[in-house]
């Protein structure tokens, strides 16, 4: 009930500890607060929060049109229902390095565990998208060194995302990741790698975890969890494709009710209300009621 039991504190320490483990942490994308709740209890390791989710919820394309009150707003929504680890897209910071700084002050207030911010140019854009620009090293270190200076609890994770790879090649993403470690970044990124070989480069060249974006309709191929940890992947976000598969069938039901006049033929692919009514633990706010107003004053009446 009321959800998160664990202080954000706790949630940071323990991604960490779990970075560090050696095992492969899965964090599919949240679309909403209460699907954090359904990733938790089908057993993932993390939550991700996804910037190109929270704008399309929004009904805005990505590319940096979200404010950092609405990404942390979201973020904390999401973040307060699962006792697991939350990971959060922060753009490229929403502005300059002390905007950076102020970005990461903000979303640890959220109570997220981990962001990670990117070196591309505003506006940004889909990082499996063609035409990308990215900034020069030095200020996409300065944003690293700001988020790292900026941090209160020294368990928040800065990631750095590049985004190099799609314009300049591997290599001088490789160069650039190098970079951002010695500034601070606790993990990588690295942003549309082509294929396994890539990753395994990547994780070669650099001594901290390293994350792959396995998004659907992008420029990498959809590894399998064992591949990924094969060539030694630490974490592994699913950010879009819980908001494609809601919304995909938010649009095959739509066209269903069109059809036919009636959702009927539709309802064995619902999700039940008794099923709903136990993801949000409904049963314990009733007992909770119960014991508020269970009591006896015998001179009452
Ligand atoms: C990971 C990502 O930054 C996101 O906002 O979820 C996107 C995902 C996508 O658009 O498919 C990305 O730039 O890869
Ligand atoms: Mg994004």
């Amino acid at each position: 009930m009321l959800y998160s039991t664990i202080p954000a504190a706790e949630k940071r320490a323990a991604f960490r500890a779990a970075l560090n483990s050696g095992e492969l942490l899965r964090m599919p994308g949240a679309f909403n607060p209460l699907s954090a709740r359904l990733i938790e209890e089908k057993g993932f390791e993390g939550v991700y929060i996804s910037g190109a989710v929270i704008a399309a919820d929004l009904g805005l394309p990505d590319i940096g049109l979200t404010t950092l009150s609405e990404v942390a707003g979201r973020g904390a929504q999401i973040a307060r229902m699962t006792n697991l680890p939350t990971l959060i897209d922060a753009d490229t910071g929403f502005g300059e390095p002390m905007n950076v700084a102020r970005t990461v002050q903000t979303l640890e207030d959220a109570g997220i565990a981990g962001l990670h911010i990117e070196d591309q140019v505003n506006p940004k854009r889909c990082g499996h998208l063609d035409g990308k620009a990215v900034v020069d090293a030095d200020t996409a270190v300065k944003r690293i060194r700001a988020a790292a200076d900026a941090r209160r609890d020294p368990n928040l994770l800065i990631m750095a995302r590049t985004d190099v790879r799609g314009v300049d090649g591997l290599g001088a993403a490789i160069d650039r990741a190098k970079q951002l470690v010695d500034a601070g970044a606790d993990a990588i990124f690295p942003e549309a790698m082509a294929d396994l070989g890539e990753f395994e480069a990547m994780r070669a060249a650099v001594s901290v975890p390293i994350l792959a974006n396995m998004t659907e309709f992008g420029k990498s191929e959809l590894f399998s969890t064992q591949q990924l940890k094969d060539v030694g992947v630490n974490l592994v976000i699913y950010p879009v494709s819980l908001l494609r598969i809601a919304m995909g069938a938010a649009e095959r039901g739509l066209d269903t009710l069109v059809a036919e006049g009636s959702l009927k033929s539709e309802v064995p692919t619902m999700q039940t209300r008794a099923r709903l009514y136990e993801l949000l633990d409904y049963a314990a706010y009733n007992a909770f009621d119960t014991s508020i107003f269970d009591f006896d004053v015998p001179d009452a009446r």
